[in-house]
């Protein structure tokens, strides 16, 4: 069967659940706090407890990668579990494990993640595009072919970002205003948005230089623990909020183990970001 594109899924979960993202992040210090061990059964209790706290209310649940991979196969098979059960929950899942590489190799990493029969298949990934953006057209080929999506990393939200991608172009452009631009490209004539998303920090001030309007989602990471708030969000978007998917993780995570907290503090980011969205 031929999966609606990720693109329309993500905006019909936006519009139904409120447009949030909450990061599955298993920091060793949240396990410890939550009264759990440091190892793969204080994992798997940790992601279950997130998935069942939050993946029945929220658009997007983005499980990060590394934190499952440190314990090695054994942590691997928990985040399979996790995406299972997080998308049989009626979350749409974004793995975030920026992957970038050759475009023979980045075929692999898009095999991994974005094949339908993949047992880690996502609804979409988040990509590097530092090995330059064509490097990324095998996994742009086969989010097409699968109904997923991308978000591509643009303008990150930590400040050492800045020296990749505000370098200026022989173009006078700068690179992530470029990787918009491509972005853009691959949305054209997509309804009701494209499937091909940016990450654009919500801690980066006024970013009315860029063209965001990229007719696709943008994945805004940065609400919470890195200082950012949902009622930044009007001002560092513009016109572009209505597309801005904001990820929070340890600020909603720290709230754990207790399931109702949990989901109080899910309840209290989505309802500030739709006051500052609505706002807008
Ligand atoms: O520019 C980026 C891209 C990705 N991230 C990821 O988002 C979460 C943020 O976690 P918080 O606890 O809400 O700070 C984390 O998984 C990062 O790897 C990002 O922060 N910035």
């Amino acid at each position: 069967m031929i999966m609606e594109p990720f693109g329309a899924r993500l905006r019909r979960a936006m519009d139904e659940r409120g447009p949030l993202c909450v990061g599955i992040d298993p920091h060793a210090s949240l396990l410890a706090e939550w009264g759990l061990n440091d190892d793969v059964a204080g994992l798997e209790r940790f992601s279950r407890t997130v998935v069942e706290a939050t993946a029945d209310r929220v658009a997007l649940l983005k499980p990060q990668s590394a934190f499952f991979e440190r314990f090695g196969s054994r942590g691997v098979a928990v985040l399979e579990t996790t995406v299972r059960e997080a998308r049989a929950a009626g979350a749409l899942v974004v793995m975030d494990a920026k992957r970038g590489d050759i475009g023979s190799t980045m075929a692999a990493y898009a095999e991994s993640f974005l094949h339908k029969d993949a047992p880690l298949f996502s609804d979409a990934l988040t990509v590097s595009p530092y090995l330059g953006y064509g490097s990324l057209s095998p996994a742009v080929a086969l989010a097409r072919e699968s109904g997923a999506g991308l978000f591509v990393l643009a303008l990150t939200s930590n400040p050492e970002g800045r020296e990749v991608q505000h370098a200026v172009r022989a173009d006078g452009r700068d690179v992530g205003a470029t990787m918009l631009a491509h972005l853009a490209a691959e949305n054209v004539g997509e309804e009701p948005l494209g499937s091909f998303g940016a990450v654009v920090g919500a801690t980066l001030g006024d970013l009315s230089t860029y063209d965001l309007d990229i007719n696709g989602p943008l994945l805004a990471p940065g609400v919470g623990a890195q200082g950012a708030t949902p009622a930044d969000l009007p001002r560092v978007f513009g016109s572009a909020v209505r597309n801005v998917v904001p990820n929070v993780s340890r600020g909603v995570l720290r709230h754990g183990p207790d399931v109702v907290a949990l989901r109080d503090e899910v309840e209290r980011f989505a309802y500030e970001v739709r006051t500052a969205v609505s706002a807008a």
